[in-house]
Formats: C-alpha cells, structure tokens, sequence
C-alpha cells in the first residue's frame, strides 16, 4: 500500500494508524528527510538574517524593530548552541557551541572513563538536529575489556588525576586500564 507522506505532521498521524512494520519504516524515513529539510530552512533562514544585520557592519548592535535583526534574535533565542563571535574570516560569525552534560543526557556510555592512550575515540554528530556523541572503537577491543576515550583536555586544564606521572609515558587511565577483565554491571 503507497502512502503520501509530505510532512511530519502527516508522517506522524500515518505511524500512529499502525498498517505494519514495512509501512513504519518507511513513514520514519520520509519524517527523517523531512526533517533535514526543515533544518536546511532554519540555517539559511540564520545566515540571511544575520547578514542582513546592523546595516552591513556586523560591529553594529541589532536595531529594534528591524524584522531581519528580530528575526535573528528568536531564531538565536531557540537555538541556544549557536553563539555570535567574532569571526576569523570577517566580521562577526555564528559558532555551535557544544556541551556535553552527561549528568543529564547519554546512556551506558557516558561512564566511559579517560585515557590518553584509548581505544575508542568520540566524535559529535548532528543527529535529526541534536548534537549526540557517539563512541567508536580505535582497534579491536575483546568483551569485557573496559571502554577509554580521550576527554582532550586542553593544555593546563587537566584534573590531576588525568595528568601523567612525573616522568611517565603513561597516563593514570592506562595504568590502570591495564586492560583489565571486569564484571558487567546492568
Ligand atoms: C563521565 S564520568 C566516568 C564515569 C565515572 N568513573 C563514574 O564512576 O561515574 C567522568 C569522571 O570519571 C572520573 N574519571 C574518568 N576517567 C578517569 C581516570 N582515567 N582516572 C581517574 N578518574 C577518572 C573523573 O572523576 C571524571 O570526572
């Protein structure tokens, strides 16, 4: 049976009717492109605004009232990861911001311990608009061996107990990592 999915909204109300596991899948992956299409709108809906600000000094405060800077300032307002700074390239710029708060977010992952030596490697992704982090492996890890990534601290801003011993090639992480067997805890 053929299904005309244009939108979300539609996407949505046909997976609630429940016609099958095929017709499901094929409802999510029209919602998914849909989705990215939105997306597209939203980021180029930014770009226009902010080009369109302070009268093409991008040093000028917004001016009130004027419906491109009003435009930029919701836009900013509901996409809080996206900061203004100074641009290397010229003038003023948009900057994602990333945060990474896994006392609120993530799954088993997030007890993923540090190491600066580690066998797996995190790397942000926009997911459906989302910024997620995602953990893959660097080599072949056995089961049962413990997961490290590296939280790349910047210089100095090491906790000690991430720091290297005094005249270590090693960190505490892989000392201890010793690749040890662990029991799985649920
Ligand atoms: C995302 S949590 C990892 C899970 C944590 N071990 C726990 O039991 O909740 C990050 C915290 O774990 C600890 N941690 C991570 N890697 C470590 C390491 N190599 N050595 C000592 N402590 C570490 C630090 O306290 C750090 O702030």
């Amino acid at each position: 049976m053929e299904l005309a999915v244009k939108s979300i909204a539609d996407a949505q109300r046909v997976a609630k009717t429940g016609l099958g596991d095929a017709t499901v899948q094929r409802v999510n992956a029209e919602a998914g492109s849909a989705h990215v299409l939105l997306l597209d709108v939203n980021v180029t809906q930014m770009f226009a605004a902010i080009v369109g600000c302070g009268g093409g000094s991008m040093g000028e405060p917004p001016k009130r009232g004027d419906g491109q800077c009003g435009n930029m300032r919701l836009l900013l307002r509901q996409q809080q990861r996206i900061l203004l700074a100074k641009s290397d390239v010229a003038g003023w710029g948009a900057f994602l911001k990333y945060v990474l708060d896994a006392y609120r977010k993530g799954d088993k992952l997030k007890f993923a311990n540090h190491s600066s030596n580690p066998n797996c490697y995190a790397k942000v992704m926009l997911v459906a608009g989302d910024h997620r982090v995602g953990i893959f492996a660097k080599e072949r890890i056995e089961a049962s061996e413990e997961l490290f990534y590296d939280y790349r601290y910047g210089p100095d801003q090491a906790p000690a107990w991430a720091r290297k011993p005094e005249g270590s090639k090693r960190d505490d992480a892989s000392v201890s990592q010793g690749r040890a067997k662990k029991h799985q805890s649920h």
